[in-house]
Parts: C-alpha cells; sequence; structure tokens
C-alpha cells in the first residue's frame, strides 16, 4: 500500500481575478487530504462522500486522476480510501489535495516517474475539467506547499504568523461561484475586468510585504481584497459575520478565502491574539480553525 498526503490552502490575494490571468498569492496550510492506495481487482474509491467505482458524480476528482494516470500506467483495479482534515466544499482546497495526493499516490504505486510539476499540471487539468474553468493555483500550491505567486509559480517568504480560519459550515460549490462570477463579467465586462485587474496588481504589490514578512501592511491589502471580493457578489451575510468579528477582537485582517458563498474566511493574527480571534469567529456562529503556513507540499506518508 501507498499513503501519500497533500495540504489545503488559504489565499491571501486573488481567488476568482486568477482564473482571468490576474497575479495571486496563495499559503499552504497544516490541514491535509491523506490518499491510501493498493492494486485491487476493480476501482473502488472509498471517502467520507460514501464508496463508489469510478464515479464522475461522487468521486469526479478522484475518478478522473485515475483516468488520467491510465495515460501513463496500466491500471486495471485501485482500492483508494480517502481521510481528510480539510471541510468538503468550504473554500480551503479539499479538490485539489484529494487530486494531488491521488495522483502523488498512484504515480509510486505504479512507478509513473512523475515529476512535482508534471503532478501539479496534471491536477490542473483534473481541476479544469470538473470546475469548467479553473486556475492552476489551489493545485500548484498542495503540490509545492509553502505561499506562492501564480501565474509566476514564484515561493515567496514562509508566512510566520498565526492562520486563523472561519468557516460558516454553509456548502460552497467553486464550480457555480466560478460560474456566477464568469455570468457577471460578461453582463458587465466594463465593470467587472477593472475590479478583477485591481485584484491582481494587490498580489502584485503585496509579493514585496510578503517577502519582507510585513503582516501589517499585508493586512490592510487583504482586507481592501476582501470587498473587492464582496462586490463581485461571492461574499455573504454568514461570511461578514466572521469577517468583521475577527476585524473587531484584533485580527491584522479577515477576508474570504476561496470561492466564497459560504465555506471560509481567513484572518492572520499576532502570537498573542490567535485564541481571542478564535472564539470571537464561534460566537459569530463559526467554526474556528487556527493553523499556520506549511513549506511540506505532497508528501509520502
Ligand atoms: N475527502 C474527500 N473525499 C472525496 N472527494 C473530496 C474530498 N474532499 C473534496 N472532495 C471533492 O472536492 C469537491 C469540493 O471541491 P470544491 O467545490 O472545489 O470546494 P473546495 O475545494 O473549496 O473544498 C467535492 O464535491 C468532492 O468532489
Ligand atoms: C475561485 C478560485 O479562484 C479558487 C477556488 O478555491 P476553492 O475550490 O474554493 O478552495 C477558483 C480557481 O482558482 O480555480
Ligand atoms: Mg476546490
Amino acid at each position: 500500500m501507498i499513503t501519500c498526503s497533500a495540504p489545503g490552502k488559504v489565499y491571501l490575494f486573488g481567488e476568482h481575478a486568477v482564473v482571468y490571468g490576474e497575479s495571486a498569492i496563495c499559503c499552504a496550510v497544516e490541514l491535509r487530504t491523506t490518499v491510501h492506495v493498493n492494486k485491487a481487482e476493480e476501482v473502488i474509491i472509498e471517502s467520507v462522500l460514501g464508496s463508489t467505482g469510478l464515479d464522475f458524480e461522487i468521486h469526479p476528482y478522484v475518478s478522473h486522476a485515475i483516468e488520467k494516470m491510465r495515460q501513463f500506467t496500466d491500471i486495471e483495479g485501485v482500492a483508494i480510501k480517502v481521510e481528510s482534515e480539510l471541510p468538503v466544499g468550504s473554500g480551503l482546497g479539499s479538490s485539489a489535495a484529494v487530486t494531488i495526493a491521488t495522483i502523488q499516490a498512484l504515480n509510486y504505486l505504479y512507478k509513473c516517474g512523475l515529476s512535482l510539476e508534471d503532478i501539479a499540471k496534471t491536477g490542473h487539468e483534473i481541476e479544469k475539467m470538473v470546475q469548467g474553468n479553473a486556475s492552476p493555483t489551489d493545485t500548484y500550491v498542495s503540490t509545492m506547499g509553502g505561499v506562492v505567486m501564480i501565474p509566476q509559480r514564484k515561493k515567496l517568504q514562509h508566512l510566520k504568523c498565526p492562520i486563523i480560519i472561519g468557516n460558516t459550515n454553509k456548502f460552497s460549490s467553486t464550480k457555480e461561484l466560478v460560474g456566477s462570477v464568469a455570468k457577471l463579467r460578461s453582463e458587465f465586462p466594463s465593470i467587472i475586468d477593472p475590479i478583477l485587474a485591481n485584484i491582481g496588481q494587490m498580489s502584485i504589490l503585496a509579493e514585496k510585504y510578503v517577502n519582507e514578512s510585513d503582516y501589517r501592511t499585508i493586512g490592510r491589502l487583504m482586507n481592501v481584497n476582501h470587498g473587492l471580493l464582496d462586490s463581485i457578489g461571492v461574499g455573504s451575510t454568514e461570511l461578514s459575520a466572521l469577517v468583521y468579528a475577527a476585524r473587531h477582537s484584533g485580527a491584522i485582517s479577515a477576508k474570504i478565502t476561496g470561492a466564497g458563498g459560504g465555506g471560509c474566511m481567513v484572518a492572520l493574527a499576532e502570537d498573542d491574539n490567535a485564541i481571542s480571534i478564535a472564539k470571537a469567529i464561534e460566537e459569530a456562529g463559526g467554526e474556528a480553525i487556527i493553523t499556520k503556513n506549511t513549506e511540506e507540499g505532497v508528501r509520502l506518508e
């Protein structure tokens, strides 16, 4: 049996805009998806979503990963078991983490010899296929770990401050939200395109502050990014409640992370106020997770 794991992520800047080629800065977090694979008589996929064979409805990412790997090797049957610390459909990149961990586990099991770059690229192709339109961000950061800038594929300075995630526990489908931004953009290109370009500029400006570990300035820009995400319709009452609870309890910054709608927000904290911010998020009706940036991308367990 081979076991691999891959991390989830939070966006400091640039979700949605990055789908249209703008820049984003994304940070891998210490919450991982673990995939066990073993040769078997038939295809069996087991996860919190159920137990299936090759199934593009219930297990689209894992099923596409098996199909893609069939281009490199002969896979007859395989038993795949997924365990995850990442809530499903919540903006933390659970789809990328399960895809990347599955590809790497199959890569080792069948000795395909894929490099990390190949794995990130194959993962991106799968996200595009399932989501309709997808940036390479989530699959790249899940493969490489650290803090990365996309589309430059550049590694930035490790983020040392505590990261607080607030989960609304309201399911959010990335496919649907990416579709709703596409619709808004096609109706009002002269309004929406400059907003997306502005978000991209924020990432370009913020690169320097990330590399200098200037969390105050990063935070001020993240708050502006939140407002722009709200303006393109990916906010919600629940997300706003958690964002403002975090800011009022002393967070350096608080914004939506990932596709939005429901799902999660992210706050940056000082070393000594992470717990009080987490408490404020819980009091506002969210579920709080205190985590950190990890340099560990996909790995063999
Ligand atoms: N633990 C898991 N086991 C199997 N599939 C998963 C798991 N976690 C995520 N997925 C897949 O990813 C989808 C959610 O991806 P998405 O809508 O992009 O949200 P996010 O990536 O923000 O969590 C799920 O519907 C499922 O297909
Ligand atoms: C909205 C988007 O920028 C990020 C989606 O992240 P998540 O699937 O919600 O974790 C889409 C993408 O980059 O493919
Ligand atoms: Mg996703």
